[in-house]
């Protein structure tokens, strides 16, 4: 019987290691290869199955082999050769060294691009071609450019950030007057689920920006819709990932075996549905708004509820919006798929990154460094002659104090949302050191490696805003501190396909950031009976060690207003 079984497994295995070698590519010369016991699997062992401890996030797994086979390797997944770099320096030269050029496209994924989303998808998961640079260029144009950030964008970020913290206190007075939350939070205090209240903000700023669409966080109905949005991008996120998908990396044959036995792609059609559900009704929202704009129906409405100034301003407000330009500029002559491509961009590339950045941002100074807290709050109202009302006016469109600055800084390299960034497809040859990587390679950026590499940043897993900033002197002769601009950390990628919304999610995050700490006082959970206080490195609060970004366990914050903070409405 034994006998039998070991006859079986040996003809099994070394069938397969032939099949193996002809499917898969050759290894490349110069570049160290990772072994993996199994042949067809390969080094797929690393994502299946999926990942429940966060030691075993595929980061983890992937930093631990550079031990052993240097910061830049090559290992098979599945039928794949994939290049992973695991350190600051290796990313920075792969990814951005002015010799690579050809590092500039995304791999197709068959789940993702084929099942889920049908033809139409981010600019970020498009590879490099007509319709990605088309795309690319319409929507940094209209919207997520600096000069948009500056004159324009900011105002939408910070009637929405002042929406959320009315909302906020408006909440935590109830729950204080019911009485029904939380033995420990006295009244005043304010306890939320921040990353919700941060996505409905998100989603405000994208849907006006986008569409023209005011999103009303205290409307039932809008929130409704809301959650909706949220769920679906959510789930998008936690299946679409280039190291969640074992299937994607198997022979045609065993990927369809795969799907027989995978609920997978059920779930990617429910997912694909619902996506087009909304983004035809926003679609339908902005045809509308725009023969209104012009048949002259919606002044006339606006007049009818506010005065004529503020109507006119409104109206040339919403010709600023990403479809009403579309509609209007029959030059750009964009296929409908890019331009969906564009709204999906917006209203998904942030909704989960910017949010739970910023939940992480404040854990970090309510429960571990009230002090950073302190210091920024100092540095902010310093800037307005410690006009605290003035500052939190004025605050969303110079964007003056640095200390905030180095803090979104510091909180996205410890954080690093997504922890093995996008993938990479080669469309050239790659020259790194003495190896050749043809075109067609994917390349894998292990960016919580870089972020965390102690060369680089050191004590790297300590939140420390101070090691962004450089003391200058200015012109008056008085020394300042400063963002240093030779300072750069990964969470936002690098290189030519670098997140094109970054000075976009940077202002929200400095908004949201430097409101919150005008109007709140931290108070750290330690003070609060029976609760522990939850981990301050990323990958142990992961809800989701297999997933592509990193998504914190609930857990309570715990803010008080300060004390002349009634003032402020
Ligand atoms: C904190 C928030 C965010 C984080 C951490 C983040 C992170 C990333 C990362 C890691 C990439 C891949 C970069 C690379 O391959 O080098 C990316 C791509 C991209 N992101 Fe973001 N992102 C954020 C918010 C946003 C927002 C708000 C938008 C737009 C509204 C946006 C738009 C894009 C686009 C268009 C790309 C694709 C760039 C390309 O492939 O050419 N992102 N983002």
């Amino acid at each position: 019987m034994i006998w039998r079984f070991l006859v079986y497994f040996s003809v099994g295995f070394i069938s397969a290691t032939i099949i193996n070698f002809f499917i898969t590519p050759r290894p490349i010369k110069n570049l160290n290869m990772v072994y993996t016991p199994f042949p067809i699997l390969n080094g797929l062992e690393i994502i299946l199955p999926k990942a429940k401890r966060w030691e075993d996030s595929p980061c983890i797994q992937f930093q631990n082999l550079a031990k052993t086979y240097d910061d830049v390797y090559q290992i098979k997944f599945g039928t794949k050769l994939i290049i992973v770099a695991n350190s600051y320096e290796s990313i920075k030269q792969l990814w951005c060294s002015k010799n690579i050029k050809a590092n500039n496209s995304r791999p197709i994924n068959y789940s993702f691009h084929k099942v889920l989303s049908k033809g139409i998808y981010t600019i970020g998961t498009t590879p490099i071609g007509e319709t990605y640079r088309k795309s690319r260029k319409h929507i940094s144009e209209r919207v997520l450019s600096d000069k948009r950030n500056n004159d324009f964008n900011y105002v939408i970020m910070n009637n929405a950030c002042d929406e959320m913290i009315d909302k906020i206190i408006n909440q935590s007075i109830d729950n204080n007057n019911k009485n029904d939350i939380d033995i420990d939070i006295k009244p005043n205090l304010v306890s939320n689920d921040m990353v919700k209240e941060a996505q409905y903000f998100h989603l405000k700023v994208a849907l006006w920006l986008t569409y023209g669409f005011e999103f009303n966080i205290n409307d039932l109905i809008h929130q409704h819709l809301g959650d909706e949005i949220i769920d679906v991008e959510n789930r998008i996120t936690k299946v679409r990932s280039h190291v969640q998908n074992p299937q994607d990396y198997l022979p045609y044959i065993l990927r369809l075996g795969f799907n027989l036995f995978s609920t997978k792609n059920y779930e990617f059609g429910e997912l694909y549905n619902k996506r087009d559900r909304y983004l035809k009704m926003f679609y339908q929202y902005a045809l509308n708004l725009y023969a209104d704009i012009n048949s002259g129906k919606m002044l006339h409405k606006l007049q009818s509820q506010n005065n004529s100034t503020n109507a006119i301003n409104k109206i040339e407000d919403l010709k600023n919006t990403l479809m009403y330009n579309y509609f209007d500029d029959a030059k750009s002559k964009l296929a409908i798929g890019e331009i969906t491509s564009e709204c999906l961009t917006m209203v998904s590339a942030g909704l989960d990154n910017t949010p739970l950045n910023f939940k992480y941002g404040l854990h970090q100074m309510v429960n571990y460094h009230p002090e950073i807290w302190d210091k920024a709050f100092n540095d902010l109202i310093q800037y307005y002659k410690n006009d605290y009302q003035l500052a939190y006016k004025e605050c969303s469109n110079e964007m003056k104090s640095e200390y905030v600055k180095a803090i979104v800084n510091e909180t996205l390299r410890l954080f690093t949302v997504l922890p093995m960034s996008l993938p990479r497809e080669s469309t050239a040859i790659i020259a790194y050191k003495d190896a050749i990587i043809p075109k067609g390679t994917t390349l894998f950026m292990n960016c919580w490696a870089a972020n965390h590499d102690s060369k680089k940043f050191p004590d790297p897993m300590e939140f420390v805003p101070d090691r962004w900033l450089i003391s200058i002197v200015d012109n008056d002769f008085t020394e300042k501190m400063v963002i240093d601009p030779t300072m750069k950390h990964f969470a936002f990628g690098i290189g030519c396909r670098k997140c094109l919304g970054n000075n976009f999610a940077f202002r929200e995050l400095y908004i949201l950031f430097s409101k919150m700490i005008l109007r709140f006082k931290p108070t750290p959970v330690t003070e609060r009976k029976y609760q522990t206080i939850p981990s301050d490195n990323s990958l142990k609060l992961n809800q989701y060690p297999e997933s592509l970004a990193i998504e914190p366990e609930p857990f309570d914050l715990i803010l008080e207003r300060r004390s002349f903070d009634a003032d402020i409405v």
